[in-house]
């Protein structure tokens, strides 16, 4: 079977994510790798950091380099500067032609999915571009309701009810219908990506102590509890609401194949500390494969060699996982 061909987006310019793709560079892979980026934006980042990468021009049909010291690019235009460390606003609109030429990719069949280097939401948005995330970004682009934020490292799976919300907004967004979506497509994916036949899901409460019986809020006996009781009727294996504090210890965890956190820093926190540098960003519920490395732009480390791409290496892995699933399915 031949390996899966892969879009690598390279992110923010200013960041890591150029001298990430590089690195790939400097060993032998077994997928092949495409990364969308500025061509030129490449070469001189390879110099910065004195690495010897032959930059190929990839076009459709080709058969990516998978050789040490070989990279294939699929250019895309319109970088309007490229310092490392230094943000620049007028790139970002070539940053998101990046992520929507390795979607377009994913979805005529050119690619087999796509890996995500970190992008600056910040600067996105001061260049007057509504952004909140890939994630987000992704749904959109690929016209599907609800998609899930899922990271993963060795022994522990965190997927978010909410992603990019400001705190003050969280408890809102908590319904019962987006709670209803994001199960049932973190219980379906675990299925579908995972080989997990019955997957076990353990829920996090919103409140301190899930609530204290409604004392110290009323999301988890309003909202949360009763959702989870309609969809145990459908089959899925949920434990909770269960305070968030004592869910991460191996008494539950031992027991469970993902975590649901209801919002960004009640889950990620705990995964990083477990596993930054390893760990993975998935997307799930996406018509296509995609996956992301567990840190930003690190604008502190860009150009000077020190950036870590254990992270990237893993995004990769699990898409060619992910990949290969995902076409075995469609074959039928
Ligand atoms: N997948 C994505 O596109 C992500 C993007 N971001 C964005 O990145 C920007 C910066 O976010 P921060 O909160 O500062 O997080 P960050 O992950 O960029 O940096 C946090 C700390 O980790 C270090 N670090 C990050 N990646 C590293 C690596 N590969 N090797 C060694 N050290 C590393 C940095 O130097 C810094 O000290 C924000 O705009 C944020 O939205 C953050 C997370 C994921
Ligand atoms: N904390 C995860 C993160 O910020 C990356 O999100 P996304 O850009 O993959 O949606």
């Amino acid at each position: 079977m031949r390996s899966p061909v892969l879009a690598l987006t390279a992110g923010e310019p200013a960041g890591i994510g150029p001298d990430l793709c590089l690195s790939l560079a400097t060993q032998a892979h077994d997928a092949g790798l495409v990364v969308v980026a500025d061509r030129d934006l490449l070469a001189e980042r390879a110099a910065q950091l004195g690495l010897d990468v032959t930059l190929n021009d990839w076009s459709d049909g080709d058969t990516p380099a998978m050789a040490a010291g070989q990279l294939s690019v699929l250019t895309v235009p319109g970088l309007a500067s490229r310092q490392a460390g230094t943000l620049d606003a007028a790139n970002s609109a070539y940053v998101l032609r990046t992520l929507e030429t390795a979607v377009q990719g994913c979805q005529s069949g050119r690619f087999d999915g796509m890996v995500t280097a970190p992008v600056h939401k910040g600067v996105i948005n001061e260049a007057g571009i509504a952004f909140s995330g890939h994630t987000e970004f992704l749904q959109a682009q690929c016209g599907v309701d609800r998609v899930v934020m899922m990271l993963a490292t060795e022994g522990l799976r965190v997927a978010l009810v909410t992603t990019h919300l400001p705190l003050r907004d969280v408890a809102d967004a908590v319904t019962p219908e987006r709670l209803t979506q994001v199960t049932r497509i973190l219980d379906q994916d675990l299925r579908r990506f995972f080989g997990l036949a019955s997957p076990r899901i353990l829920v996090a409460g919103l409140n301190p102590h899930a609530g204290e019986g409604g004392h110290l809020g009323r999301e988890e006996m309003d909202t949360i509890e009763p959702t989870l009781a309609q969809l145990r009727s459908e089959g899925i294996a949920l434990t909770g609401p269960l305070p968030a504090d004592t869910l991460f210890t191996p008494k539950w965890l031992d027991e469970a194949d993902a975590v649901l956190a209801m919002y960004h820093d009640q889950g990620l926190p705990v995964l990083k500390f477990k596993g930054f540098g390893r760990a993975v960003n998935i997307t799930l519920g996406l018509p296509i494969v995609r996956t992301s490395v567990d840190h930003g732009t690190a604008l502190d480390l860009a150009g000077t060699g020190q950036a870590d791409s254990g992270s990237l290496h893993t995004a990769i892995d699990y898409a060619v996982h992910m990949a290969r699933q995902h076409r075995n399915q469609r074959r039928g």
